[in-house]
């Protein structure tokens, strides 16, 4: 049986008090179960020093496709590494549409995270015309296809997928269950097509307006195994009922 993963995609929020804050109360209510925290750049020594030891890991929302050099701004994945990150998101849609990340880059950077052993949190959705033109399918295969082949599918089964309708991401329109089931599933099968093995270990996150009152009724759906939370995870009491509803 595949496991469920929540992760928190704290975006560009927070600070040193508000999250100490907000780390201390998840830390109790979610032992004993396997979650994630993706904190901007500056906090990850603070993520490292409260969560190390408990259940939650930590990561971080973008990693530069270069290993090192003369790249202002950037943050290679070794550095992840030095603050004991597990994880780091790849090719959100804010990254792909405010920051003009490509699916070439995007594959770049999932090759450069798990060359240097983090686990990438591949993103992957539909735009709302993309959606309405019924190009849905079409849009997450060519997203898939960039990584699967620049890192073959085999690479999957060391990372973890993504569904964010961007319609639905921060405007409160959840894609229904069945919405997003049915784009995990087509997920799921064309990975199947290339290996049914790791599509069937292969954790497919839904992301997009998720909150405790609709997380169950997602995380039941068969291909759905978690969550890429955006808003509710900066509200202790919301993430930790979505991670409870996952586990259950
Ligand atoms: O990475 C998280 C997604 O962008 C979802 O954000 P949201 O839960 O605020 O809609």
């Amino acid at each position: 049986m595949r496991k469920k993963l929540v992760a928190g995609n704290w975006k560009m929020h927070g600070s040193l008090a508000e999250n100490a804050a907000l780390l201390a109360a998840l830390k109790p209510a979610l032992s004993g179960i396997e979650a994630v925290v993706c904190v901007p750049f500056p906090y990850l020594a603070q993520a490292q020093a409260e969560l190390a030891g408990s259940s939650i890991a930590w990561g971080a929302q973008n990693v530069s496709e270069q290993a090192k050099g003369a790249f202002t701004g950037e943050v290679s994945a070794s550095m992840l590494l030095d603050f004991g990150c597990t994880y780091v998101i790849v090719g959100h849609s804010e990254r792909r549409s405010l920051y003009g990340e490509s699916d070439a880059l995007v594959a770049s950077k999932y090759v450069a995270a798990q060359a240097a052993g983090l686990t990438p949190i591949l993103c992957v959705g539909e735009s709302l015309a993309e959606r309405e033109s019924g190009v849905t399918e079409a849009v997450v295969a060519r997203q898939l296809d960039a990584v699967i082949n620049a890192a073959g599918v085999a690479s999957l089964a060391k990372a973890v997928v993504a569904y964010e309708p961007v319609w639905a991401i921060g405007t409160g329109k959840t894609a229904s269950p069945e919405q997003a089931q049915a784009v995990h599933a087509f997920i799921r099968g064309k990975i199947a097509a290339l290996d049914a093995g790791v599509a069937d270990q292969l954790v497919i996150q839904y992301g997009g307006s998720v909150k405790a009152a609709n997380a169950a009724e997602l995380m039941v759906q068969p291909d759905i195994d978690g969550g890429l939370i955006g808003g509710a995870s900066l509200v202790a009491d919301e993430f930790i009922a979505i991670c409870r509803a996952a586990a259950k």
